[in-house]
């Protein structure tokens, strides 16, 4: 079988995009995706937020005004942090019906779940089917699913709820990936790769869903780490169907996966890690991240392409699609590999306007990319790069190292 082609990848929540202040659209794709809480936000504040309201808004919501040191610190973050905006599903009238959420020590896991169980689906069925719409086939022919979140916590679980939404066969084989983080994507699409070339015929949709609500809660002293997580993380779901041997002319290849492989950095166990509380997940973000990926990327990449038999290759002739966790990171790894100013732009748009979502990110950036590649392609003096990668990082510290082509970048 030949080599696995990515046949689409969408994301959800572009179409989302709107003004604070925007005029209200009944038609509006916002006010399908929470489907049992009618009352989505038109220009409410926790709908999409800023770096420059976002301090106001979580210590107001949170009834921390008094804790000014740590909204210094949640402003100076969110000033450096290169997001513009993010959206985020729990809102005020959320929060208010569940006062709980916002102090960790109080027991508040099994409202989170609840609320989780039904958005986190229900969001992803809103990628997929743009999804399977692009892709041109119907949703049954559809073999297999995986489906990556860090808010599970039930059986059956979203993957099982996922697949009645979009009306996917009996008989699909369904995975789910609980807890990976920011490398979920990453994970999932490795993962679809070889179920693909070991599958005559199959065609896998990766879906990857998160919504920050099972991490939030108010600040407190000495807990950095859910300050950070504040001013980073944002929620969205996006969509691939991975497949071999495309049928032509219904499916059209966008990238395909010439290689993947896992990386563990050594004694990097504590560096990210999350767990579930009685309180809702906590995790722990160590400031050394952006220099411990910094130090380990260049030697994935030269085992990724030293396995397909290429040496020596010049990073500033690929194009790049790395997961972007956080500003700084974006910036160590263009600096230890010198790339050219504009190499990283998918990703740090993608971070601008979206924030962190997690393992949903890298699937944006894809999507992002390939609507740079088209354009780069459509453009007489443009040459796009056939060749690129996709990196994307998470708790272990695990990378997960991608390399892509791109057969045909016309039109996508
Ligand atoms: C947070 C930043 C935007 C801050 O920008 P700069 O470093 O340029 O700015 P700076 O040095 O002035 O720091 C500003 C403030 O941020 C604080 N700060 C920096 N890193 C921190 C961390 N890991 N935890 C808590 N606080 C942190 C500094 O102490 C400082 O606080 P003060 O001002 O009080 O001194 C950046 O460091 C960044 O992008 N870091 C990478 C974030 C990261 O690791 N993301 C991965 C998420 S996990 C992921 O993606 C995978 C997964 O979840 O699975």
């Amino acid at each position: 079988m030949s080599g696995t082609t990515v046949i689409c990848v969408l994301d959800e929540l572009r179409r989302r995009q709107r003004s604070r202040h925007g005029p209200r659209d009944e038609a509006c794709p916002a006010r399908r995706w929470a489907g049992s809480r009618a009352r989505h936000r038109h220009g409410e504040p926790a709908d999409v937020l800023g770096p420059g309201q976002y301090p106001d808004y979580y210590f107001r919501v949170t009834n921390s005004e008094h804790l000014t040191d740590l909204k210094g610190k949640l402003t100076r973050i969110c000033n450096k942090s290169g997001i513009k905006q993010r959206f985020i599903h729990l809102d005020e009238e959320l929060l208010a019906a569940n006062p709980d959420f916002k102090d960790r020590t109080l027991p508040s896991l099994d409202a989170r779940v609840e609320i989780a169980s039904a958005a986190v689906p229900e969001l992803a069925a809103s990628a997929a089917a743009k999804a399977i719409a692009e892709w041109g086939r119907p949703a049954t022919d559809i073999t297999h699913l995986i489906f990556s979140t860090y808010s599970g916590a039930r059986a059956p679980s979203a993957d099982r709820r996922l697949a009645s939404l979009l009306g996917l066969s009996p008989t699909v084989s369904r995975t789910i990936l609980n807890l990976h983080g920011c490398y979920g994507g990453g994970r999932s699409l490795q993962l679809a790769k070889e179920l693909a070339e070991n599958n005559r015929g199959a065609r896998v949709l990766v879906a990857c869903s998160e919504i920050t609500l099972i991490a939030f809660y108010g600040p407190e002293g000495g807990c950095p780490d859910n300050i950070l997580g504040q001013a980073l993380f944002g929620d969205g779901a996006g969509a691939v169907i991975v497949g071999a041997d495309p049928v032509s002319p219904v499916e059209r290849p966008l990238f395909e996966m010439a290689f993947a492989s896992q990386t563990t950095i050594p004694e990097t166990e504590d560096a990210i890690s999350m767990q579930i509380n009685k309180g809702g997940m906590e995790y722990h973000i160590s400031n050394q991240v952006p220099r411990l990926l910094g130090c380990n990327v260049e030697r994935c990449l030269v085992d990724a392409f030293g396995a397909l038999g290429i040496h020596n290759a010049n990073w500033n002739n690929l194009f790049w699609a790395i997961h972007p966790g956080g500003r700084a990171i974006l910036d160590h790894i263009e600096g230890v590999l010198g790339l050219d100013d504009g190499k990283l732009a998918a990703s740090r748009h993608v971070l601008s306007e979206f924030g962190n979502m997690s393992g949903t990110t890298v699937i944006f950036v894809l999507d992002e990319l390939r609507r740079r590649l088209g354009q780069a392609a459509n453009q007489e003096e443009g040459q796009a790069p056939e060749w690129g990668v996709m990196m994307a990082f998470g708790p272990g510290i695990t990378i997960e190292t991608m390399v892509l082509h791109a057969p045909a970048a016309e039109g996508n």
